[in-house]
């Protein structure tokens, strides 16, 4: 493989149960690169969040931030690494609450400033920001099953039928939010159409995608 010196991080992006998790070790794997993982199951502030979003908001988004960077920071050193979710993501989320009132913007603001200082180019530190962003498109219908089977207690909507709701306004911000990202390179993978886990032509598809674009950015 003809490798350019530089180092350089992949990061993957999409709704929940888009599939990123699964995307980011069959391509790390590929890559010969390594794969990091937002941990879900050890975070402590999820399941409150999901009880009360208004009160615990701003603690997630600053846990997230906190968690991201020390991934981002640790994927810096290497080529092609992947990280299973963007940092940018975390803005959208917060900025959904804001709009439905279910968070207050000055701590929105407040977080914004945090993250834009935190994700600065400052001489002397690796830069933070991906060579590539790889977004899943899901639909509704998709998430809500791919929620279901995978079973977290916290995100099910027998136990709180008003997340359906909250899912469906995710997926409003998502369509934007990537037409809008301009950090890095990007590219979108529909995970509607390639089941890219248990089908192996669909694998090879978004594989080959994926690679002519790292081709085309000259990251491979
Ligand atoms: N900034 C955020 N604000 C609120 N909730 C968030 C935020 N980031 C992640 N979450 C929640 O954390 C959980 C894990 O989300 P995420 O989409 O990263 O992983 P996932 O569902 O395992 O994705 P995949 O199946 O695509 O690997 C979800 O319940 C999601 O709603």
């Amino acid at each position: 493989m003809n490798r350019k010196s530089v180092i350089t991080v992949i990061v993957l992006s999409g709704p929940i149960g888009a599939g990123k998790s699964s995307l980011t070790s069959i391509l790390a794997k590929h890559l010969g690169s390594t794969a990091y993982y937002e941990e879900v199951n050890n975070n402590p502030v999820l399941p409150l969040y999901y009880k009360d979003m208004k009160r615990y908001t701003f603690l997630l988004n600053t846990y997230f931030l906190n968690k991201r960077l020390e991934e981002i920071n640790a994927a810096a050193g290497n080529h092609n690494d992947v990280l299973d979710r963007s940092i940018y993501e975390d803005l959208l989320f917060f900025n959904m609450n804001v709009d439905n009132g279910v968070a207050d913007p000055t701590e929105y603001q407040i977080y914004h400033d945090l993250m834009d200082n935190m994700m600065e180019d400052v001489p002397g530190n690796p830069r933070k920001k991906p060579d590539l962003l790889i977004y899943i498109h899901v639909s509704l219908d998709t998430m809500l099953k791919r929620i279901g089977k995978r079973g977290r207690e916290f995100e099910q909507l027998d136990s709180n039928p008003g997340l359906k709701e909250y899912y469906q306004n995710l997926l409003r911000y998502y369509e934007p939010w990537y037409e809008q990202y301009d950090v890095s390179p990007k590219i979108a993978i529909d995970g509607d159409k390639f089941d890219f886990v248990d089908n192996q032509d669909d694998q090879d598809f978004v594989l080959d995608t994926i690679d002519s674009k790292l081709r085309e950015i000259g990251n491979l």
